[in-house]
């Protein structure tokens, strides 16, 4: 589902002329298989984000290959991309990244919108989704009138209703407590076997490792496999 081939990547900082480079992923590869859900841990300022945004094409880099289910994304164009994304990669955050404007409905019904569906097919994709996710009685809240872990559950809804077969999610748990986090590690798992989504998670988190076929570390640019965190 996933696989990064010899990837690196620098960051270059301050103004023309002062330039300085921060290596921060250097010549990695691993795999992820189709219907794993992998852990991805290591200290803070170790280059998680970095490599699920340079999977997800938010960053881009000349260093390495990375292919998604069979495309090699790191040769598409910013356009391609984006399309591609939309289409393959659901994404859950840690603070949920909902529209503070839009209630929960239209939160979940927006990549239906942007992909282009008509208004018949948005309106049962999205009352579908939303009862997947038992939040249909709720459809017409705004994210601040639903709890964190609704919120949470919105977000999936969200990186759900394009049937992605890959969901990428950095520290979903991290603003939940713990009951609710094991309601979300428990949906996971469900997703995960009913639908057979692939899982890469972001994690600093033993209960979410838990729940993973395996940890990947990254630790001074370079992975390990195995291990608790
Ligand atoms: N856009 C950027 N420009 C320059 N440096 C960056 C940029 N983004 C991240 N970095 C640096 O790259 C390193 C890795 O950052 P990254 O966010 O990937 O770490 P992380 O492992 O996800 O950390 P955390 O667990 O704290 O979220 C850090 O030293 C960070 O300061």
């Amino acid at each position: 589902m996933i696989n990064v081939k010899n990837l690196s990547h620098d960051f270059v900082m301050g103004k023309r002329g002062q330039q300085s480079t921060l290596p921060v992923l250097r010549n990695i590869s691993f795999e992820v298989n189709k219907g794993e859900i992998v852990a991805l841990a290591g200290r803070s300022g170790s280059g998680k984000s970095t490599l699920l945004n340079l999977i997800s094409g938010f960053i881009r880099t000349t260093q390495g290959e990375i292919w998604v289910n069979d495309t090699k994304v790191t040769d598409l164009t910013e356009s391609e991309f984006a399309d591609f994304r939309l289409q393959h990669i659901g994404f859950i955050f840690q603070n949920f990244q909902l529209i503070p404007s839009m209630t929960a409905y239209q939160n979940v019904e927006l990549p239906l919108i942007l992909n282009g569906e008509s208004a018949s097919v948005r309106k049962k994709r999205t009352e579908e989704t939303l009862q997947k996710v038992g939040l249909l009685e709720y459809r017409d809240h705004y994210p601040s009138e639903l709890s964190g872990g609704q919120q949470q559950r919105t977000s999936i809804a969200r990186s759900l209703i394009l049937n992605p077969p890959l969901i990428l999610a950095d520290e979903p748990t991290g603003s939940l407590d713990s009951e609710t986090e094991q309601e979300l590690l428990q949906f996971i798992l469900q997703l995960n076997k009913e639908l057979g989504i692939t899982f890469l998670i972001i994690t600093h988190d033993d209960e979410v490792a838990r729940i993973g076929n395996r940890t990947v570390h990254i630790a001074d640019g370079s992975l390990t496999q195995g291990g608790t965190i």
